[in-house]
């Protein structure tokens, strides 16, 4: 008799027990929960299928037009938010910014082992370090300065290759991208690296595979996805191509600098910097840096003055007013320098306008929700993904009066700029994560674009006119122009 009551209480008790836990995870997890607007969602695919047919900034802008600047996708498994409006960004870089401070993880950065990087590094304590390093070490303002001799002498050979192909047409995009990587490369390991131009283009070949969205991606717990979309196995080789070449830099810094007092103009490079740093940075994340450094400031830079320059091109008021600027600045000075950079105004606000309408980020790199929050009352899910569409943002017309027109005047006597507090105007992006290398991006940017105006005129290499130039854009790790730009210089005789 008293086992019998023993026996059913014990039941009893974990009935009891498994109802109250029952409704305990019910409870936790919301089957309903507020999700923001979005199109409808197929089976497995989700809204995959509302991407296809153009690029992904435009699609994503066309989307939001329709469901809101604060968007719920699902790719594939993956739930995705997708903000298009400078309100909700703000909502995300700055009300939410540690919610939103990790990015995703991504196959593509996993493989070139770039997740003990900066970007995509978890945020938390090593996070914390590298970003610290980055600013107070690798991209301060002391540092950029250091390497102005660098930029100099690879600036100056552009425009020495190019003024021997006066009157001859030459693929601006082509030499833009050379001369603007290799500035990146000798700053980050030195002129000696015999391998510069190989890890050139292996990265570029690993940006290309890279780019856009990719099946791993959207279905992360079906593995062998991975490995049938081919991704997998060209990512690997790419990897294990440039980390043999890093190895060996890292290896012949080391040798070197047990010996040497620096060579390269008397100029340290980001992989000496690295090694001397107290906190402890092993081989693996030292290369991871390195090539997030490469990767994020070539592609970025090169492809900021190639729309600066197709955009001034298509506007020849614009083209004249910069010229007479930068002729006017330099006809008196013995060799144009950067430290002249200051009194060109009006080329400063052509790289702004150019970054509003060309971010090569179009989409910001994407963030993830660390834990569940709320914005405008809707929930956004933990682990979701976050796109911000800062393309859309630097288009929208209740920010930017006329705002697909290229009209650099706009920002006369206006305070925004790129320090990530204007949520309308963020090519940088905005918040703890935005872009450590504004200042080395801006000066990449503007002194080779004052060059190319001072020495020469430009013209279209076809018969067409210059309004006329097509604009088209390529989605990639970073936005670029669809064509090369091909154009025929004119040296200019002061
Ligand atoms: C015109 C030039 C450039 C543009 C438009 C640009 C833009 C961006 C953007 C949009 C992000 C993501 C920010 C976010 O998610 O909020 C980013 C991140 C980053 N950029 Fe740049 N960038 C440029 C040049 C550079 C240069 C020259 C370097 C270094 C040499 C650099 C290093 C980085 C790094 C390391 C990150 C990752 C930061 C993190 O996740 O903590 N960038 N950049």
């Amino acid at each position: 008799m008293d086992l019998q009551i023993i026996y059913f209480t014990s039941i009893f008790s974990l009935i009891t027990f498994l109802f109250i836990a029952h409704n305990i995870v019910t409870k936790k997890s919301d089957p309903t929960p507020n999700l923001p607007p979005g199109p409808l969602k197929l089976t497995i695919i989700g809204n995959i299928h509302n991407l296809i047919g153009s690029l992904p900034h435009h699609k994503l802008r066309d989307l939001s037009t329709k469901y809101g600047p604060l968007m719920h996708l699902k790719l594939g498994e993956v739930s995705t938010i997708v903000v298009s409006s400078s309100e909700y960004a703000k909502e995300v870089m700055k009300t939410h910014d540690l919610v939103f401070s990790s990015r995703p993880s991504i196959q593509a950065s996993e493989i070139m082992n770039n997740s003990l990087g900066i970007a995509f590094a978890p945020y938390g304590d090593y996070w914390r370090q590298l970003r610290k390093i980055c600013t107070l070490e690798l991209l301060s303002s002391k540092r950029v300065q250091s390497f102005q001799p660098i930029r100099s002498e690879e600036v100056n050979n552009l425009i020495k290759w190019i003024a021997s192909k006066e009157g001859s047409q030459i693929n601006l995009t082509k030499e833009v991208f050379s001369t603007i990587s290799t500035i990146i490369s000798r700053t980050a390991f030195g002129k000696k690296c015999k391998d510069n131009q190989k890890f050139i283009s292996l990265v570029k070949e690993a940006s290309k595979v890279a780019g856009g969205f990719n099946l791993g991606d959207l279905y992360p717990s079906y593995k062998w996805l991975q490995n049938i979309s081919g991704l997998k196995p060209k990512l690997e080789k790419l990897h294990k191509q440039t980390d043999k070449i890093l190895q060996n830099i890292v290896d012949e810094h080391r040798e070197v600098n047990k010996s040497r007092v620096n060579e390269d103009h008397g100029v340290e490079d980001l992989v000496d910097v690295l090694l001397k740093q107290e906190y402890c940075l092993n081989d693996n994340c030292v290369k991871a840096v390195i090539l997030d450094i490469y990767g994020a400031g070539s592609d970025s830079s090169a492809s900021t003055i190639t729309w600066a320059m197709a955009e001034m091109i298509k506007n020849p008021r614009i083209i004249e007013k910069v010229q007479a600027e930068v002729r006017e600045a330099f006809d008196k000075e013995i060799k144009p320098n950067e430290s002249d950079l200051d009194k060109l105004e009006y080329l400063k606000y052509v790289v702004k306008e150019t970054l509003r309408l060309h971010p090569p980020g179009a989409l910001l790199l994407p963030r993830e929700c660390g834990q569940t929050c709320k914005i405008n009352g809707y929930d956004i899910p933990f682990k979701s993904k976050v796109i911000v569409n800062a393309w859309a943002i630097g288009r929208d017309p209740n920010h930017w009066d006329d705002p697909d027109k290229f009209y650099p005047e706009r920002f006369i006597e206006s305070s925004v700029d790129y320090k990530g507090n204007n949520f309308e105007f963020i090519p940088f992006g905005a918040g703890r994560i935005m872009c450590p290398g504004v200042m080395f991006g801006l000066v990449n940017v503007e002194y080779p674009l004052a060059l190319l105006m001072y020495y020469f005129d430009w013209k279209l290499s076809n018969a067409k006119k210059n309004e006329d130039l097509d604009m088209s854009e390529t989605f990639g790790v970073a936005v670029t122009r669809k064509d090369d730009l091909f154009l025929i210089p004119i040296t200019y005789h002061p």
